[in-house]
C-alpha cells in the first residue's frame, strides 16, 4: 500500500472513530442511562470517597470504593485501569456542569479505584457524597496519531525512510553481512528465542517476533535491547499500555540497563517511579542549580509584591523574565542530558511524541525502536515513535484480541488491522520470526491453541508440560486437580441465558452455579483462590459471577476475557454463557477472543457452555471438541440435579441443600438420590422422547432387557459415551426413578444404572414433610372431604402406572422402529421438547422454560395460572396427602417434602395421542418422500 492512500484512508477511520467517540461521551453526558454505561465498563456509579491523600509530586490521590453500607464491596465489571483520564461527577450525572474534578486513574482494583487529580477538589464529601466516575475520551492521542500520520506522508529525508520503504512495500528488507557470533547475555534461551534474538540484530530495517501465549515473548525482547545496548545503539521502547511499558522497565532494570521511562509519574507502577524522567531529574547534578533558580525566582515574585517604587518593579520583572529563560534552559539542558545518558528510553506510543521531553533530544538520536504488544496498538499510534526509528522491532502475537475500536464502520474497513498483522499478511515469514516453545501450559491446553491458531507449531517446555493443580503445594489430589481439561457441559439443562437487548449484557446464572460448584470444588482441594481466575466473555455475567463468589473469595479473580489479556493464572475456569435455541454466539465468534481466554490458564482449565449451542460456530466446536477427546466431561447434571431436565422453579427440599451435596468428584452422593423420587418406571412424554434418544445412542438392548427383566439389578453404560449420551443416561434414569451414578475415574468414568430397593407404598407414608405449600394454603379453608381418598387414589395410581410403564415400553420401541431409519426423528424430539415446554395444562399454550411451577404429585411443569394442583387436577392428591400428614404427626408443615411422580392420567393420554398422531404423521411423510422426489 502507498504511503499516500494508507495515510488518508487512516486519517478517515480516525476521524469516524474519533466520532463515534465523540458520539458517545454525548450521550453520556445527556444521560440517557447511566446504568447502561456502567454495563459496557467505561462508568461506575454511586461511589463514595475511601480516602484523600497527597501522592507523588504533589498530586492529589482519591480513592473510590462502592458504598460500605450496601454490604458489597466490589465493583462493578468495568474497564477501568491505569492511566486511563477519568471524571469525577456528583450524583446530578455526567453533565459537564456536574464535573467536580477530572484526573488519571493510578490504580484499579476490584474494590477501589484511585484517580490522581491535578485540581486538587475542594469540593469532594468524604464522608456523605456520593460520586459517579466516568472514562473521559481523551483526544489528545488523536492529535499525536494524526499529526505522526501527516508527518509519515510529508516525509522526505531522515532516519526512518528506510524503514517507511520497507513497511509499505517500495524495497524489500535487507539484512547486514552476518555479524561475528553473538554471545548471548541470557544462557537460558531455547533456540526458537536465540532465532529470533539473532534475527532481529541481523535485520536491518525490521524484524517481528510473533510470541504465542507463554513464549517468553518479553524475555526474548529483553535480550536483543541488552545486545543492542551492548552495541552502544541507543533504544527507543515502546508499547501500547503503560503495564506494558513498566514491565519492560523493571525487566531491563534489573538487568543493570541505563534507562529512562517518559510519562505522567501518577501512571507509573510504584516500583518504576525511580526511574522516571521526573525522579531523574530531581537527583541529577543540575537539580540544585535549577532549585536555586527557583529559589531565587520567588524572592524576585516576594520583593515584587512588597515593592512600592514603580522603578524598582518593572526592574524585578524583568529579574523574574530572565530567571524563568534561564530556568527554561537550564531545564532542557538538564532533560536532554539525562535522556542522552538513558541507553534505553521507554513510553507509551503516544507518550514517544515529540511535543514531550523527546524534542529536546536530535531526530536521529535512536538507532532503533522496540514495540512490545504491537498487535494490541493501532497502526497509527505505532507512527508516532516509528519515524523516529532506523530500524524497528515488532513484538507481539497477532492472534489475541487487536485494540478496541468503538465504530464498527472504522472497525470493519480496517482501522483494527495492526501493524504487525499487515505486516505478517503482505510479507509472511520474510520479516517474522516465531517463538515456539511455551512455558505456562500443560500440553493438553496448549495443544488446541497450537493445533487451531499457531500452525501446530508449539511445543510445551518439559517444565510445563505436565504440571497440573496436584503439583502445587497443598493441593490435595481429587479428580479436578489431576485433569488438566474438564468440560462441564449445560446441553438440554434448561440453562438458558437470559434474554437482554444488549449484546454486552449477557448472563447466565445455572453457569454461574456450576462456576460456584467447581470453584468450591477447586478451593477444597487447597487451591489458592488468588491462582484461580474465572474469566467470561460478558460483563453482565461478570457482575453475577462477582456478586455471587467474590464476599467468600476476595482473592479470586473474576473479569471479562479483554481484560485478562497479557495475564496467567494457574486455573481458569471459563464460563461461555450462551445457551439457545437459535445456537447463537454472539461475539464468542471472535475466535482470538477464545484463544486469549483459554491460554491464561496454566495448569487447569475447565470450561463451562452449553455444546449445543457453542458448537453451531465452527472453532468453538473445535474446543469442545478437544476437550471432549482429551479431558474430562461432564454434564452439568452432575452439579445440579435439580435442574433436570429443565428448571425446576420449586424443588421441594431446597436446590442449595443439594448442591452442597452433589458435591463433583463426590459420586457416592449423585447417585442414589433418585431412587426417592417416586415410582419407577412412569412412562411420560420425556421419558419416551429421551428413552428412544438413549436407543439410539446404541445401547437400546441392553436398556430394553433390563427394564424388562426386574431380576437384573444393575446397567452399566459403556465409558465411551459422549457428554451428551451421558445426559441423556442421566435423565432417563431419573426419569424411571432408577439410581444413577457415575463411577470410575477421568476418562474411564462411566454410569450405572440400578434399581432402588423395592419398598412400595412407603413413599406416601413417608415421614417427610411431602406437601407443597399451595396446597397446604387450600387445605386449611377447606372443609374435611370423605375419609379414604387418599388410599383409593393411591390404588388406582398403582394400577395406572403398571399401565402406563407397559405402554412406555411399547410405545418407546415404536418410536424407535418408526424413527430411527428416519431423519424426521429430530423433528419428533422437537416435537415432543416442544410438548414440554409449554405449560401442561391440556390446552394451555404458556412457555414455562422460564417461569413455571412443577407439581410435586404429577411432576409437570406448569404455568403460574396452572400450577395449584387443584385447578390441573391433581387437587384431591393434594388433599389427601396433606390429611395424612396431619392425621399422622398431628402438625402443619411448611411446604417442602418429596417430589412425587404420580401421574395426572389425563394429561398423560393427551400427550400419548399427541404422540402418536405425531408417529402416524412421520410414516405417512416417509411414505411420501420418495414419491415426492421421484416427481421433483
Ligand atoms: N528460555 C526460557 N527458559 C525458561 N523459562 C523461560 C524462558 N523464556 C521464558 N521463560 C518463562 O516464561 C514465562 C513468560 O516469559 P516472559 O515474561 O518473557 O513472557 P511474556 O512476554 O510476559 O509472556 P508471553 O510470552 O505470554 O507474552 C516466564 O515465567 C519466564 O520465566
Ligand atoms: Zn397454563
Ligand atoms: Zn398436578
Amino acid at each position: 500500500m502507498e504511503v499516500e492512500s494508507f495515510v488518508s484512508k487512516t486519517l478517515d477511520l480516525l476521524q469516524e472513530e474519533r466520532e463515534a467517540e465523540i458520539e458517545e461521551t454525548r450521550l453520556w453526558q445527556e444521560n440517557i442511562s447511566l446504568k447502561d454505561l456502567q454495563s459496557k465498563g467505561v462508568c461506575l456509579l454511586k461511589l463514595q470517597i475511601g480516602s484523600q491523600s497527597t501522592g507523588l509530586y504533589g498530586r492529589s490521590l482519591i480513592v473510590l470504593e462502592p458504598r460500605r453500607h450496601m454490604g458489597v464491596s466490589i465493583l462493578p465489571s468495568n474497564n477501568f485501569g491505569p492511566g486511563d483520564i477519568v471524571g469525577v461527577y456528583d450524583l446530578d450525572g455526567c453533565k459537564p456542569s456536574s464535573q467536580v474534578c477530572t484526573g488519571v486513574v493510578t490504580r484499579a482494583s476490584q474494590s477501589a479505584i484511585t484517580v490522581a487529580c491535578e485540581d486538587p477538589p475542594d469540593r469532594l464529601n468524604l464522608d456523605t457524597e456520593l460520586y459517579n466516575l466516568l472514562k473521559l475520551a481523551n483526544d489528545v492521542t488523536y492529535k499525536r496519531m494524526k499529526k505522526a500520520l501527516t508527518t509519515l506522508n510529508g516525509y522526505s529525508s531522515g532516519p526512518a525512510s528506510d524503514l517507511i520503504s520497507v513497511l509499505f512495500g517500495y524495497s524489500e528488507p535487507s539484512c547486514n553481512s552476518q555479524p561475528s557470533e553473538l554471545s548471548f547475555l541470557n544462557t537460558g534461551l531455547d533456540s526458537s528465542q536465540r532465532e529470533a534474538v539473532s534475527f532481529a540484530l541481523s535485520q536491518r530495517e525490521v524484524a517481528v517476533i510473533h510470541g504465542p501465549p507463554g513464549t517468553g515473548k518479553t524475555t526474548t525482547v529483553v535480550e536483543i535491547i541488552l545486545q543492542a545496548v551492548k552495541q552502544g545503539l541507543k533504544v527507543l521502547c515502546c508499547a501500547g499500555s503503560n503495564v506494558a511499558v513498566d514491565n519492560l522497565v523493571e525487566r531491563l532494570a534489573k538487568a543493570k540497563a541505563r534507562v529512562l521511562r517518559l510519562g505522567h509519574p501518577a501512571r507509573l507502577l510504584e516500583s518504576i517511579q525511580k526511574h522516571s524522567l521526573d525522579a531523574v531529574l530531581a537527583h541529577s547534578d543540575n537539580a540544585s542549580i535549577i532549585a536555586d533558580i527557583r529559589r531565587d525566582m520567588d524572592k524576585a515574585f516576594m520583593g515584587m509584591k512588597k515593592q512600592r517604587d514603580k522603578g524598582e518593579k518593572i526592574h524585578l520583572k524583568r529579574e523574574v523574565s530572565e530567571l524563568r529563560k534561564e530556568l527554561r534552559t537550564r531545564e532542557a539542558a538538564a532533560i536532554t542530558e539525562v535522556l542522552k545518558r538513558a541507553d534505553v528510553v521507554l513510553a507509551t506510543n503516544t507518550g514517544a511524541n515529540d511535543t514531550g521531553p523527546l524534542k529536546s533530544l536530535p531526530a536521529d538520536h535512536f538507532d532503533w525502536v522496540v514495540i512490545d504488544e504491537c498487535a494490541q496498538a493501532l497502526e497509527s499510534s505505532c507512527w508516532i515513535p516509528l519515524l523516529r526509528a532506523r530500524k524497528c522491532i515488532l513484538a507481539g502475537d497477532y492472534k489475541q484480541l487487536p485494540p478496541t475500536i468503538k465504530s464498527q464502520t472504522a472497525a470493519s474497513k480496517g482501522l483494527s488491522v495492526s501493524l504487525m498483522e499487515r505486516l505478517v499478511q503482505n510479507r509472511g515469514d520474510s520479516v517474522v520470526r516465531m517463538l515456539t516453545v511455551q512455558y505456562r501450559m500443560n500440553r493438553d491446553i496448549m495443544t488446541w491453541a497450537s493445533d487451531h491458531m499457531y500452525q501446530g507449531k508449539l511445543t510445551a517446555h518439559g517444565s510445563v508440560e505436565k504440571h497440573l493443580l496436584r503439583d502445587l503445594p497443598g493441593v490435595a489430589s481429587v479428580e479436578e486437580t489431576c485433569t488438566p481439561l474438564l468440560l462441564i457441559d449445560t446441553a438440554g439443562c434448561g440453562l438458558n441465558e437470559t434474554e437482554a437487548t444488549d449484546e454486552q449484557s449477557k448472563g447466565n446464572p445455572g453457569e454461574v452455579d456450576i462456576v460456584e460448584l467447581h470453584i468450591k470444588a477447586l478451593t477444597e482441594a487447597g487451591v489458592k483462590s488468588k491462582d484461580i481466575a474465572v474469566i467470561a466473555p460478558y460483563n453482565l455475567q461478570v457482575d453475577l459471577l462477582r456478586q455471587r463468589l467474590s464476599t467468600r473469595h476476595p482473592d479470586l479473580e473474576i473479569k471479562s476475557v479483554d481484560g485478562f489479556q497479557g495475564r496467567e493464572k494457574e486455573a481458569v475456569v471459563l464460563t461461555l454463557v450462551r445457551s439457545n435455541r437459535k445456537g447463537e454466539v454472539g461475539f464468542l465468534a471472535e475466535d482470538r477472543r477464545i484463544n486469549v481466554a483459554v491460554t491464561r490458564a496454566r495448569r487447569h482449565l475447565a470450561v463451562v457452555c452449553d455444546t449445543k449451542t457453542v458448537t453451531t460456530h465452527a472453532f468453538l466446536k473445535t474446543l469442545v471438541d478437544h476437550m471432549t477427546q482429551h479431558g474430562d466431561v461432564r454434564t452439568a447434571f452432575e452439579y445440579l440435579q435439580d435442574i433436570v431436565p429443565q428448571n425446576y422453579t420449586r424443588d421441594h427440599r431446597g436446590t442449595k441443600a443439594n448442591c452442597a451435596k452433589v458435591e463433583p468428584g463426590n459420586k457416592k452422593a449423585s447417585g442414589g438420590k433418585g431412587s426417592q423420587r417416586g415410582d419407577p418406571q412412569n412412562g411420560s412424554g420425556v421419558t419416551l422422547f429421551l428413552f428412544s434418544a438413549l436407543i439410539a445412542t446404541g445401547t437400546s438392548d441392553q436398556v430394553e432387557r433390563f427394564l424388562q427383566d426386574q431380576d437384573q439389578a444393575e446397567l452399566r453404560f459403556p465409558s465411551t459415551l459422549n457428554s451428551h449420551d451421558r445426559l441423556l443416561v442421566h435423565q432417563v434414569a431419573e426419569e424411571l426413578g432408577l439410581n444413577h451414578e457415575s463411577q470410575g475415574e477421568g476418562k474411564d468414568r462411566f454410569i450405572v444404572v440400578s434399581r432402588p430397593p423395592a419398598e412400595p407404598h412407603q413413599a406416601r407414608e413417608d415421614p417427610q414433610p411431602l406437601q407443597p405449600a399451595a396446597g397446604l394454603e387450600e387445605e386449611r379453608n377447606s372443609p374435611d372431604p370423605p375419609g379414604g381418598l387418599f388410599s383409593q387414589s393411591a390404588v388406582d395410581l398403582k394400577r395406572h402406572q403398571t399401565q402406563m410403564a407397559k405402554q412406555a415400553k411399547a410405545k418407546a420401541c415404536e418410536i424407535v422402529a418408526a424413527a430411527m431409519p428416519d431423519d424426521d426423528f429430530d423433528s419428533l424430539i422437537a416435537a415432543v421438547v416442544k410438548a414440554e415446554r409449554v405449560c401442561s395444562f391440556v390446552k394451555c399454550k404458556t412457555s414455562v422454560v422460564h417461569l413455571g411451577q412443577l407439581c410435586s404429585f404429577c411432576n409437570r411443569q406448569y404455568c403460574l395460572g396452572h400450577h395449584i394442583p387443584e385447578v390441573h387436577g391433581c387437587g384431591d392428591l393434594a388433599k389427601a396427602n396433606a390429611r395424612m400428614r396431619i392425621s399422622k404427626e398431628g402438625v402443619l408443615y411448611a411446604g417442602s417434602g418429596l417430589k412425587d411422580k404420580s401421574v395426572d392420567p389425563n394429561r398423560k393420554a393427551y400427550l400419548h395421542r399427541k404422540l402418536d398422531s405425531r408417529l402416524k404423521d412421520m410414516e405417512k411423510q416417509r411414505k411420501t418422500k420418495p414419491k415426492e422426489k421421484e416427481t421433483n
